[in-house]
């Protein structure tokens, strides 16, 4: 008896402290092994959406991805994957409607290798046209009709779920880059102060931001308004036509050729550039077309002289400054309301200003004016000689495109040196495209909901821990209070 007692004495095992202890490490193990399993991330599962951009100058084809258990709340969507469409814009197709839809069947054989082939039946595809297309159906409604037809037709051959094309009007696309900006950055969800979205395409350009001081009654036409994650938004937005880049340029050679001479010295080219151009095919745009004189000759020489300013005195006869029928305007009489916030300017002032590098944010305007001038000036042969890669269509017209920017920021839209600061000049946000195919694909399957999604209190991590300190403290205080309650719980044995 006494040796067994010895034995039990001797070995702590056998001690109840010893044995609930031994119980509750393991309940406190069991208890948190259960917490971060159950909430531990499943293996990812993604869904897909294609968004053809068919734009004035050239196509390009986008796919989009998200978490398949999170669509519709908390799940980002991404750009998975680009593809740009060969050759120009489907309204270059005018002619040949049936080669527009030819020209999709590369990036949409691509865009069946990126999304995995279960997934290709519920994977909705769109296509939005814009300036391009709104140029052709003003000009020519039927020619428009047959380019959609054929570029239909091309897009049904293929398995994903076609949910149609069409014509985006100037305000949607206003908008639609305004929410993939915002979206990207995060700012709709933390119901955060917006940015403001600049875009400049080939045949229009985009102008929409958020002014606390937009009084929708006074121009209701420009103005959009959200419910996003339970937070409201009034929108200003306002798409140019005919104020991309391409057609102002159209605008600008129309005016110094109006009087039909056979050179024209353009301060916006480089010195010694010089080219040949066809009359015909300047003014083969609605932007120009009324403007074609009368005895105009086949061709005139384009040559360059490379003065800045004077380029600024040509670009500023594309506006109309004098008529505003509202209180403030920022050109041919539009309604504007005062600037506010930071903006994202992207597409064609982000390609431009990168070239001339001039995206520097922290750059006051002077400096940009200062340097742009000095670009104007350098002579075509060495410009050429600098930039062997660059395509020469692109290099002839960074001057141009340069001061376009410049003056429509400044004059057009009423950015001063100060405010200049807020613009930032950018391609992507977190890996996708700065543009409005996020947006508008966003919208057309309702992923960003009205109401905010409700989400769990606390993340994975911080759960975790709070488990594991409560179960702690529990256990301790469980253990103190026994000894309490019992004093023959006590550690050192009493032998009798
Ligand atoms: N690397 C580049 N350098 C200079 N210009 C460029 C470059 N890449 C594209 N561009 C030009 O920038 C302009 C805008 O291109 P983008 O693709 O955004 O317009 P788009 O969608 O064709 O036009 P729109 O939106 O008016 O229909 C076009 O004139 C295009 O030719």
């Amino acid at each position: 008896m006494s040796a067994q007692r010895e034995m039990k004495e001797k070995n702590p095992w056998h001690t109840p402290v010893t044995i609930i202890t031994v119980i509750g490490v393991i309940a406190i193990v069991a208890l948190v092994t259960v917490a971060v399993l159950q909430n531990r991330p499943v293996l990812q599962k993604y869904k897909y959406g294609i968004v053809l951009d068919a734009g004035s100058s050239h196509t390009a084809l986008y796919i989009y991805e998200w978490p398949a258990e999170k669509d519709n709340n908390t799940g980002r969507a991404e750009q998975k994957y680009v593809c740009k469409v060969k050759g120009k814009g489907i309204s270059s197709y005018a002619n040949t409607p049936v080669k527009a839809g030819e020209s999709l069947n590369e990036c949409m054989q691509e865009a069946k290798m990126q999304v995995p082939t279960k997934r290709h039946h519920e994977t909705p595809l769109y296509l939005g046209a814009t300036a391009g297309m709104r140029l052709l159906n003003m000009e020519n409604s039927s020619a428009s009709d047959k380019v959609f037809q054929a570029v239909e037709k091309a897009l049904q051959r293929f398995p994903f779920s076609y949910q149609g094309a069409r014509i985006l009007s100037g305000q949607e696309e206003g908008a639609f880059g305004w929410v993939t900006v915002n979206y990207l950055d995060d700012r709709l969800k933390q119901g955060l102060e917006t940015t403001g979205a600049l875009d400049l395409g080939g045949a229009s350009t985009q102008i929409s931001f958020v002014s606390k001081n937009y009084d929708i009654s006074e121009s209701p036409s420009n103005s959009v308004t959200f419910r996003l994650y339970g937070n409201d938004y009034n929108l200003y937005t306002h798409s140019f036509l005919c104020y991309g880049k391409d057609q102002v340029l159209r605008m600008a050679l129309a005016h110094q050729t109006k009087s039909g001479p056979g050179t024209i010295l353009d301060p916006c080219f480089h010195p010694g550039y010089l080219e040949l151009k066809d009359y015909s095919l300047l003014y083969d745009s609605p932007c120009v077309s009324d403007r074609k004189p009368q005895n105009a000759t086949g061709t005139f020489n384009h040559s360059g002289a490379g003065n800045f300013k004077q380029c600024q005195e040509v670009v500023k006869k594309v506006f109309n400054f004098t008529s505003c029928k509202y209180s403030r305007c920022s050109f041919n009489g539009v309604f504007q309301p005062p600037l506010q916030g930071p903006f994202g300017a992207f597409s064609a002032y982000y390609y431009v200003m990168d070239f001339l590098k001039l995206t520097d944010a922290t750059m006051p305007l002077k400096d940009v004016k200062e340097k742009l001038a000095n670009y104007c000036a350098t002579p075509w042969n060495e410009i050429v000689k600098q930039h062997p890669e660059v395509p020469i269509k692109y290099l002839a017209e960074y001057c141009f495109s340069g001061t376009y920017i410049i003056t429509l920021l400044t004059d057009g839209y009423n950015f001063t040196s100060e405010s200049y600061s807020n613009i930032n000049f950018i391609k992507k946000i977190k890996n996708s495209d700065a543009g409005w195919t996020l947006g508008y694909m966003l919208n057309l399957t309702n992923m960003i909901p009205a109401e905010a999604p409700d989400s769990p209190p606390l993340p994975h991590a911080g759960y975790v821990t709070i488990i594991t300190i409560s179960a702690l403290i529990l256990f301790v205080l469980f253990i103190l209070s026994l000894r309490f309650i019992c004093p023959s719980f006590q550690k050192t044995p009493h032998i009798v």
